[in-house]
């Protein structure tokens, strides 16, 4: 079970988390928690680290060092009833920020952020609210631990920021781990590993969920949930589509099509190793524990819609590569990819027109500075042309049902077209699993809610008014 960090934001959800866990494990189940960190703490960690890198403040850390002790003592001490474990639990806490605090003066000194040090600053996040939630379980009477990640066996390669579990950790964690859970809730910090040195890595912004599915997989869990502020994976983002409804089954493919898309409420490579075992995935709402929420299974179990979601990617940026000598040059595409590759960077989408004289680019916006560069390198400013564009986003309609129906895209185009909305590029992988266009920022929020009407995914209630 994962619990994110808004199902943990504060000590009366920890304990309510508590709670759940307890009645859970009460009722003959062996179940590990992976939390996230308090909601916010992992951005004010990364943004100050950021920033005294840059003006070298020492007394912007002290204010950091003030704002984290007082969340997390008053997450302790509402979420913890029994004294002792209260004030061991204030002593861990207080220890763990000593050496951050030593760590961001350091990085005020050096004026420097490395991808290590970046993983190393954000995993105090998870570190300071593991304790917290293991505190909170002891102390409703069922024996509970915090581990890292590492502790746990997820060891990685050396991929700071976006790292990748080695083939050995499902078998490192399962010896950890299954002994454990016959007596115990473990709780396991979300988001941060090790690698074999035993240096701090991360699995990525939202990697909770992998962490998670990488636990599940290692001791062949029979069912792995996701505990999320929403009622599961729904029509859209329900922040921007009030009326998008829980979807309540949906396939691997699906969800992972969803996720990459832009759907934050699951991390994109969560689902891998619940595949790797066919381990069926529930997402729920942590403050609604009765709702059925979603269930994703096996492609082949999956309910065909048409369409199951519509979905937003933003800070993104599109690239365009343009010239005459590029129609028929054999090899274009590989010299633009392996530079971009060779620079780390990320390709979201990609669109070439049959004349050739075109190429089109989705990238993260943090990469395009860097892509343009290798670019230019690559080609030399005079045969190809690359311009940019940031105020732009990606929408995403995603549905296995769509594979084989003809006027899908049709009915797409044509939507946006009667609300005059400008299309930049488009994209159609033959999976057809997804359609995905490039929009102006200003048009992508109005976007998304026509498809979402187009498709008739609005609630039960919303449809019947109708
Ligand atoms: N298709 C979608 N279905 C549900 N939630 C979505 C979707 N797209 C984006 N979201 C957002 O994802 C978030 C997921 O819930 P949250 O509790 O924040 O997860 P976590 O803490 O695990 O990251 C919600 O805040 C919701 O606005
Ligand atoms: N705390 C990390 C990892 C994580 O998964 O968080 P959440 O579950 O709250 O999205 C982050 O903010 O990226």
């Amino acid at each position: 079970m994962k619990f994110g960090g808004t199902s943990i934001a504060d000590g009366e959800k920890i304990r309510h988390v508590a709670g759940l866990l307890k009645r859970f494990h009460n009722e003959g189940h062996e179940v590990v928690a992976v939390t996230s960190a308090l909601g916010g703490v992992t951005d004010l960690l990364l943004n100050t680290a950021c920033e005294v890198s840059q003006n070298g403040k020492v007394p912007q850390v002290k204010e950091l060092i003030n704002i984290l002790k007082e969340k997390h003592y008053n997450a302790a001490r509402a979420a913890i009833d029994d004294k002792h474990t209260a004030d061991a639990t204030i002593e861990n806490i207080d220890r763990r920020i000593d050496e951050l605090e030593k760590a961001l003066i350091g990085i005020c000194y050096l004026g420097e952020l490395t991808s290590r040090s970046i993983d190393y600053i954000s995993s105090y996040g998870e570190r300071l609210a593991v304790p917290i939630v293991a505190g909170a379980v002891s102390s409703q009477g069922i024996k509970s631990g915090g581990f890292t990640g590492g502790d746990a066996g997820i060891i990685t390669n050396n991929e700071y920021g976006n790292a990748k579990p080695i083939d050995s950790t499902y078998d490192t964690v399962n010896q950890r781990i299954s002994p454990l859970l016959a007596d115990h809730i473990p709780i396991v910090t979300g988001f941060i590993a090790e690698n074999r040195d035993g240096i701090i890595t991360t699995l990525g912004r939202g990697g909770s969920d992998f962490s998670a599915s990488i636990i599940a997989a290692a001791i062949d869990a029979d069912e792995i949930w996701l505990w999320k502020e929403v009622h599961g994976i729904m029509t859209s983002d329900p922040k921007i589509v009030p009326q998008a409804r829980t979807i309540s089954q949906i396939s691997y493919k699906e969800a992972m099509e969803l996720s990459y898309f832009g759907a934050k409420v699951l991390h994109p490579r969560a689902i891998e190793p619940a595949i790797r075992n066919g381990i069926p995935v529930r997402v729920k709402n942590t403050f609604d524990p009765g709702f059925e929420g979603t269930l994703i299974v096996a492609d082949e179990m999956q309910i065909e819609d048409v369409v199951k979601a519509v979905t937003l990617i933003d800070k993104v940026a599109l690239i365009n590569i343009s010239g005459a000598e590029m129609v028929g040059a054999i090899g274009t595409a590989a010299r633009v990819f392996t530079a971009l590759a060779n620079a780390c960077v990320n390709i979201i989408m990609i669109s070439q027109g049959s004349s050739e004289a075109n190429m089109s680019i989705v990238v993260d916006e943090k990469h395009l500075d860097a892509a343009v560069r290798v670019i230019k390198s690559e080609f030399g400013r005079d045969v190809v042309r690359v311009a940019s564009d940031k105020d732009i986003c990606v929408v995403a309609v995603v549905g296995a049902g769509m594979a084989g129906i003809p006027g899908v895209a049709g009915r797409v185009f044509g939507a946006l077209g009667t609300e005059t909305i400008n299309v930049i590029m488009i994209s159609q992988g033959s999976s057809q699993h997804n359609i995905s266009f490039v929009v102006h920022e200003r048009d992508s929020v109005r976007a998304v809610r026509i498809l979402h009407s187009e498709f008739e995914l609005e609630s039960d209630f919303e449809r019947h008014e109708k």
